[in-house]
This record gives structure tokens, sequence and C-alpha cells, in this order.
């Protein structure tokens, strides 16, 4: 499935545009990162493109037709999305909240069916929930958290899985499972995803392509060609080099910050 954002415009006030004229593909098993400075728009775009919000203009395309219009759309090609874990009030166990994800395909009346059970433990299990399935969720840490959001998406078997910060509570290394667990959801379920990320690393450890949102101006291209130096400069505001460390046969890259903190300090009390 091909999702489209077209000449995409929203802002919460009226002439106050935080996103102006957005264009993107996320194309057939494409991982894509959003990313940009704290405030600039990344989960407003990604609720603007699931439809959770709507454009002030323009639109959010399936295979070429309009998503907000069309319920054949939104039936065949579902979107998972993923919040920023956020902690529950109530506590439901794991396995409630992942079987939440089944609301769609279970009527208002009617209990979950085999098929739907079989779906929601595939989806524990994928994301290596299972230990703790009966838990309730007052009770999980931050990570285990996100990582049940990312189950209960997954139970609505989407086509694309969107993300917001999904690394955000994880210590270095479940960071980098999170990584690898995107990864292979898009390998082996043959969805694509979109995923807002702070961790330029991560775009280029993980995404084919990357939209780099700026205060006045965005970028969206391929993520080796988004992310260099300059633009980590220009849209961030930081001086970093992009190292580069040989590993087995890949290339990974790592980003120092090359400032020093009497620097900042300036910079802070002159802002
Ligand atoms: N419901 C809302 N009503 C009004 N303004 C909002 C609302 N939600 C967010 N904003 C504002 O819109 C702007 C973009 O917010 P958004 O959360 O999309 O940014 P972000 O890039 O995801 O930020 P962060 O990196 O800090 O998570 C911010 O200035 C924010 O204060």
């Amino acid at each position: 499935m091909i999702l489209e954002v077209k000449h995409g415009y929203f802002g919460y006030t009226k002439d106050n545009d935080i996103l102006r004229d957005i264009s993107f593909v996320l194309g057939e098993q494409e991982i894509m990162t959003i990313l940009g400075p704290n405030g600039i728009g990344k989960t407003t775009m990604l609720k603007c493109m699931t439809g959770i919000l709507q454009w002030t203009q323009g639109q959010t395309l399936i295979n070429g037709t309009p998503m907000g219009t069309s319920r054949e759309v939104q039936k065949h090609y579902p979107i998972g999305y993923v919040p920023q874990a956020h902690s529950l009030s109530f506590p439901y166990t794991v396995r409630e909240v992942v079987t939440m994800g089944r609301a769609r395909h279970i009527g208002v009346c009617s209990v979950p069916s085999r098929y739907d059970k079989e779906i929601v433990d595939k989806a524990m299990e994928q994301v290596g929930i299972v230990p703790i399935r009966d838990k309730p969720c007052t009770q999980l840490s931050g990570g285990q958290l996100q990582l049940v959001f990312i189950a209960r998406a997954l139970a609505g078997e989407p086509k694309v899985l969107v993300l917001d910060e999904p690394e955000s509570h994880l210590d270095f290394k479940n960071q980098f499972m999170m990584l690898h667990l995107i990864k292979t959801l898009v390998k082996e379920r043959g969805i694509s995803c979109i995923m807002n990320t702070h961790y330029p690393e991560h775009a280029l450890r993980l995404a084919d392509t990357t939209l780099l949102l700026g205060k006045n101006s965005y970028l969206f291209g391929k993520t080796q060609e988004i992310i260099t130096e300059q633009r980590v400069k220009e849209y961030f505001d930081i001086e970093a080099k992009i190292l580069s460390v040989p590993y087995h046969d890949e290339s990974i890259k790592a980003f120092v910050v090359l400032e020093s903190f009497d620097r900042a300090e300036e910079a802070y009390s002159s802002s």
C-alpha cells in the first residue's frame, strides 16, 4: 500500500499554521522517520496524517484515494497508531489492552472470537510481552507500556504502523531492540512504518526516507541524503560531526556534538 500526503496544512488556531504545504510518499514496506526540534509539529503531523486531526488544507491518500472520505479505504488499509507512552489510570491487564486493538473487528455485544484471540496472542508474542500478559498496565514501566501499545496497534492488523517516539522510555540496549523490532515487523508483516524520533542516528540506521521539519521549511527524501552535518546545523542549530564506524558489512553512523558547555551557557543567557 502507498500512503501519500499532498499539500498538507494545519494550525491549532486560525492564521497560525504549524504545518505548511507538506508532501511526501511512503512506499510499500518502507520505513520513514520524522525528525525536527521540540514543538515543531511532529506529533501533530502524525495525527493529521492518520485522520485523528483534520488537515485544514491538503489530504492523505491511500493508493491514490483520499483517506478521509472513504470508509472502504479506512477498512481495507488500517493504520495502527502508537502514541507516546503515557500511564493508564484503569488497571486493565496487558491482554485486555491488546485486545482493545481488535475493537474494529469485534461487534459491540460480541466477545472476541478464537481468531481474535490468535491475533492478540501473535501480537503479544511478536513484541515479547507474553510473560507479562496478565499484569495490570498500571504496574508496568514506561518501556513495557510502549510495547503493549505496539501490540495493541498490531492487533488491528495494520498496513501502516505509525509510532510517536517509540524509543523515548527505553534504555540504551532497549532502544536498539526497539529499532530491531520495527525492522522485523516491517519485514515479517509486509507493512510500512512511520515514526517520530529525536535521534538522527536511529533515522540513519533504520529509515529509507526522512522528513526533516524546520520552522519555515521542511525536507523530504532518502535518509542518507537528508541527514547531513550541514542540515543538523541548519535545523537543530547545533554543530555535530557524523562519524562512520565500520562493522561487519555495515557502516554505522554516530553523532558527536561539537559544542562546549561554556558556549551553550553563553547562547542560553543571550536567548
Ligand atoms: N492540542 C493543542 N492545542 C494547541 N496547540 C497545540 C496542541 N497540541 C500541540 N500544540 C502546539 O503545537 C506545536 C507542535 O506540537 P507537537 O506536539 O506536534 O510538536 P512535536 O514536534 O511533536 O514536539 P516534541 O518533539 O516536543 O514532542 C507546539 O507549539 C505545541 O505547543
